[in-house]
């Protein structure tokens, strides 16, 4: 995998300036927009959901990487595949038939990734990982940002990126939860490809330009 990639986490924009957002993010060299979708049941927080997606994916010029954290994620694929969505990460904990929902994804013409919760082992997606374009291993306790980094996560890294390097695939690995300049080289160095960031970039006085510093300690 050559270049690392940052994908903004929107969960953490200004929803009643969302398209001021979406266009910093276009600006910006950022690769991917992140987007959190929550339905109060997988985890304890509800978020936004088709229309939302549907109206950033109007200003969007980059891929839009949605993470369901919903209950029985299958049932909607097809209707985040309308509104826009070009990855689409479920998780492992959240849908009974993995296989056959990732092959759903596909089928709708998305990439399809899993995510992990944090202290789910990654030995349990041996089997699956040729399916995978991506696994998005959490870094926090999904539901919520502006969380601490749980520095497990490393050595989580290594292990996946062994399995990934063992059955010679170009999985991508993506982080979530806690990113920043602290902990970003060291994200990469343990083997991951993407990091999303949501409150470090959001909540910065100047977006582009942390953007632009995160891109670069991970080049
Ligand atoms: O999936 C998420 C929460 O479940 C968010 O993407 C994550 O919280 C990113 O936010 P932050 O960078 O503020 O931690």
């Amino acid at each position: 995998m050559g270049s690392k990639l940052i994908a903004p986490s929107i969960l953490a924009a200004d929803f009643a300036n969302l398209q001021r957002d979406i266009e910093m993010v276009n600006q910006s060299d950022a690769d991917w927009f992140h987007i959190d979708v929550m339905d109060g049941h997988f985890v304890p927080n509800i978020s936004y959901g088709m229309p939302v997606i549907k109206a950033i994916k109007k200003h969007a010029k980059k891929p839009l990487d949605v993470h369901l954290m919903i209950e029985k994620p299958e049932r909607y694929i097809e209707e985040f595949k309308k509104v826009g969505a070009d990855i689409i990460t479920v998780h492992y904990e959240s849908t009974v038939h993995l296989h056959r929902t990732l092959s759903l994804i596909e089928n709708v013409g998305c990439k399809a990734g899993v995510v992990l919760n944090l202290t789910t082992p990654v030995s349990v997606l041996e089997d699956i990982l040729p399916k995978c374009y991506m696994v998005l291993l959490m870094s926090i306790n999904p539901g919520f940002g502006g969380q601490k980094f749980e520095s497990m996560t490393y050595s989580r890294i290594k292990k996946l990126r062994k399995m990934i390097n063992d059955q010679n695939l170009d999985t991508l690995i993506e982080i979530d939860g806690g990113v920043n300049d602290k902990n970003a080289k060291q994200l990469v160095d343990a083997g991951s490809d993407v990091l999303v960031a949501g409150s470090y970039i959001f909540q910065s006085s100047d977006q582009l330009q942390t953007i632009k510093n995160l891109k670069a300690l991970i080049s």
